[in-house]
């Protein structure tokens, strides 16, 4: 048995009976240069079950980096990363990292302009599929309800017809939150996804993510404080590649060294 079917064989992360304290993910002193320019040193950073963690930091902190490392894109010189307490992603290639359900967002939204917003759905719920995934795929009812369910979690249910291309820049974004959330992730990595959206459907991101946290696990990064106070349970700040620190927003804002390189006075 391959190492990704052993993880979708165990009951779901945010069964019951998993502790919400398990850490769904463990860096353990990530170094990561680029010719000689330390781009993370030492990082160390625990992530728990279903938690909802947003990190912030200044302009070239490492978050990008951080995220990069998670999901195998940039391999860290030194250091390991370990998910659901037992594998190791510094060992994993983006595709199995993938399919062990690590889902990634980026800042640009990335949909099939030229498809439908169910097409887009469609295929993205067809990607990255473990054997175990696949097994399920043959169930097409449930699927499709699945993707309804989808819609209207998303506000699109009026727009499931309409070309993606087509779609407001925070309805694209909305459409790739799910297309991800189709993939069924257990940690889901968004980078800044509120950014370009109206106050209405910033609002309404927040509330999603507060949604879909306990289920899944999520790793925010976001310079919208405004954003990041409404979801927020637990902030990480990054500087020059390393925490400076950690805690509850109300923490971490009163934190001197954070309102010097980041908050501001
Ligand atoms: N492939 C690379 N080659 C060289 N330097 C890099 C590379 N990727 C990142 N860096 C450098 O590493 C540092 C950290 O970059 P990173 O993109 O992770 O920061 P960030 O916190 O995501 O910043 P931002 O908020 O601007 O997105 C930056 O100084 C960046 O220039």
């Amino acid at each position: 048995m391959t190492m990704t079917e052993d993880l979708f064989t165990q009951p779901h992360l945010a069964d019951k009976h998993r502790r919400q304290t398990d850490p769904i993910l463990q860096l353990e002193n990530i170094n990561v240069s680029f010719d000689g320019f330390k781009a993370l040193t030492n990082l160390s950073l625990n992530i728990g079950v279903g938690e909802l963690r947003c990190v912030i930091g200044p302009n070239g902190a490492g978050k990008t980096t951080l995220m990069d490392v998670i999901t195998g894109k940039t391999k860290p010189q030194s250091g390991r990363v370990f998910y659901d307490q037992r594998t190791d992603l510094t060992k994993l290639d983006p595709v199995r990292i993938a399919q062990s359900g690590i889902g990634r967002k980026f800042q640009k939204p990335t949909v099939f302009e030229a498809l439908t917003v169910f097409e887009n759905l469609e295929i993205a719920q067809k990607t990255n599929k473990s054997v175990w995934a696949c097994l399920r795929a043959k169930m097409n009812s449930e699927q499709r309800d699945r993707i309804d369910e989808m819609l209207g979690t998303l506000r699109l249910a009026a727009e499931r017809h309409r070309l993606a291309g087509l779609l407001s820049h925070g309805q694209k974004q909305f459409l790739e939150i799910g297309m991800l959330l189709v993939q069924e992730p257990h940690l889901l990595l968004l980078d800044e996804p509120a950014a370009g959206m109206t106050d209405a459907e910033t609002e309404y991101t927040a509330e999603l993510f507060k949604q879909l946290a306990g289920k899944h696990s999520l790793m925010v990064v976001e310079h919208d404080m405004g954003f990041v106070e409404t979801i927020a349970d637990h902030v990480t700040v990054l500087h020059q590649g390393q925490v400076l620190a950690e805690g509850s927003l109300r923490e971490v804002q009163a934190n001197e060294q954070v309102i010097d390189v980041y908050l501001g006075r």
